[in-house]
C-alpha cells in the first residue's frame, strides 16, 4: 500500500531541503542586501532564491497546483533592483538549479501568486521570521499543501534548530502528513528515511510546570497580554522567545507546552503561510490549535485567516483552561 501524498512529500521535502541549504549559504555571507516592502517589513536575496526555488520545483511536477506565497517580483522587475535580482541568480546558479535566468526567477517566484482559495492548493513561506533570519537566530522554509479546506501535509525546513536527539546537529527538517504523525530528521543526512525521528507534545495538565513560547517581535504579538495570562495561570518560568513556526516545532517536540500568538492591533488578519505547517505538525504530534476563542483556524477563506483572531498552540491538556482565561481577561483584538 502507497502512504497518501507520497509523492508530493518526497517532491516537497527535496524542495525545501534545497531551499533551506540556500538560505543557509546566504546567511553565512550577509552584508546589507535587504529590501524593505511597502509594508516596511525586510525582505532579503534568500527569500526570493527560497521561494523561486520551491515553485519551480512544484510546478514541475504538479503544474494544476496554485501555490500562495509570501513574496512576489515586483521589486524586482525596477531597474535600482538590478544588482539585488543578478544576485539572487547567482545563489541559483551557485546551486545548480538548471534553467536559471533573471526572467526565469521571476516567473518562478511568481508562480507563488495566488491568493484565491481552490480546493486544492500549496502555501509557502520561503522564509519564515526574517528578521530571525537577519539576527542569525531562527527562521523556518514553510511549506503546506490543503486540499478541501484541510492541511494534508507539512514541512518546516529550521536550519538553526538543534535535532531533537542529538544537540550537536543544527539544522532540523520537520514533516507531517494528516494521520501519519509528525517526524523530525537532520536537514543534512542524506538518508531521511532512516533516520525519521517521531516527535511528540508534552502531556502535562500543570500550568505551574509549564513554558509557553512566543515571538521573539512585540509586534507581532502581545507580549503584555501573555504576561498577564502567565500571571493569571501561575506560569512560573519564562518565556522562550523565538522567531518564526519553530514556536510550533518546539511544541510539537516536547520543549515548549504552549505557544500563544496575541493580536497587537485590530484588524491584522494572520497569514495562511505563517500557520499552515505548523499547525499540523503540532496536531499530529498530539497537541491542540485553534484562535483566541478557541475557534478552528480557517484554512478556507484565501491567503488569510479571515476568520479567526491570534493563535492558540497547546499540548491539548492545557488548551480548555488557557482559552478560558483568555476570555476571562477579555484578551481580543
Ligand atoms: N502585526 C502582526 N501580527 C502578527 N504577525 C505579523 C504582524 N506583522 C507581521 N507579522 C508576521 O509575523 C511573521 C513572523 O512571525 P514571528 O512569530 O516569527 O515573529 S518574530 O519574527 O518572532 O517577531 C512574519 O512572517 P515573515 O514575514 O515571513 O517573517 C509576518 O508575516
Ligand atoms: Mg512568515
Ligand atoms: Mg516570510
Ligand atoms: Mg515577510
Amino acid at each position: 500500500m502507497t502512504t497518501p501524498f507520497q509523492r508530493e512529500l518526497e517532491i516537497a521535502l527535496s524542495a525545501v531541503k534545497q531551499a533551506s541549504q540556500i538560505c543557509r549559504s546566504v546567511q553565512a555571507a550577509i552584508t546589507d542586501e535587504v529590501l524593505e516592502k511597502k509594508d516596511k517589513s525586510p525582505v532579503t536575496i534568500a527569500d526570493f532564491s527560497s521561494q523561486a526555488v520551491i515553485c519551480r520545483a512544484l510546478n514541475e511536477a504538479f503544474p494544476q497546483d496554485p501555490i500562495i506565497g509570501e513574496e512576489d517580483a515586483a521589486e524586482l522587475h525596477l531597474e535600482e533592483n538590478h544588482e539585488f535580482l543578478e544576485k539572487i541568480v547567482a545563489e541559483l546558479n551557485k546551486a545548480e538549479i538548471p534553467e536559471t535566468s533573471p526572467e526565469n526567477v521571476c516567473r518562478w517566484i511568481d508562480h507563488g501568486g495566488a491568493k484565491e482559495y481552490s480546493s486544492r492548493f500549496w502555501t509557502l513561506d520561503p522564509i519564515d521570521g526574517t528578521k530571525g533570519f537577519l539576527r542569525k537566530e531562527q527562521y523556518a522554509v514553510s511549506l503546506a499543501l490543503i486540499v478541501d479546506g484541510k492541511i494534508v501535509l507539512g514541512i518546516l525546513g529550521c536550519p538553526n534548530m538543534p535535532f531533537p536527539i542529538d544537540e550537536t546537529v543544527t539544522g532540523t527538517l520537520y514533516y507531517t502528513v494528516a494521520d501519519q504523525g509528525a517526524f523530525a530528521i537532520p536537514l543534512n543526512q542524506d538518508d531521511q528515511e532512516q533516520a525519521a525521528f517521531p516527535i511528540r507534545v508534552t502531556t502535562t495538565d500543570d500550568f505551574s510546570q509549564s513554558r509557553f513560547c512566543e515571538s521573539v517581535e512585540s509586534g507581532h504579538s502581545s507580549h503584555g497580554h501573555s504576561q498577564q495570562v502567565a500571571e493569571k495561570l501561575d506560569i512560573e518560568k519564562e518565556p522562550r522567545r523565538l522567531d518564526s513556526q519553530a514556536k510550533y516545532a518546539v511544541v510539537a517536540q516536547g520543549n515548549a507546552d504552549i505557544y500563544m500568538r496575541l493580536p497587537t492591533r485590530v484588524g491584522y488578519r494572520e497569514k495562511i503561510w505563517d500557520h499552515a505547517a505548523g499547525v499540523l505538525l503540532v496536531q499530529e504530534a498530539g497537541g491542540t490549535v485553534t484562535d483566541i476563542t478557541g475557534k478552528p483556524l480557517e484554512f478556507d477563506q484565501g491567503y488569510e485567516l479571515k476568520n479567526n483572531q491570534g493563535v492558540i498552540v497547546t499540548n491539548g491538556p492545557l488548551h480548555p483552561e488557557l482559552i478560558q482565561t483568555l476570555g476571562e481577561l477579555a484578551i481580543n483584538e
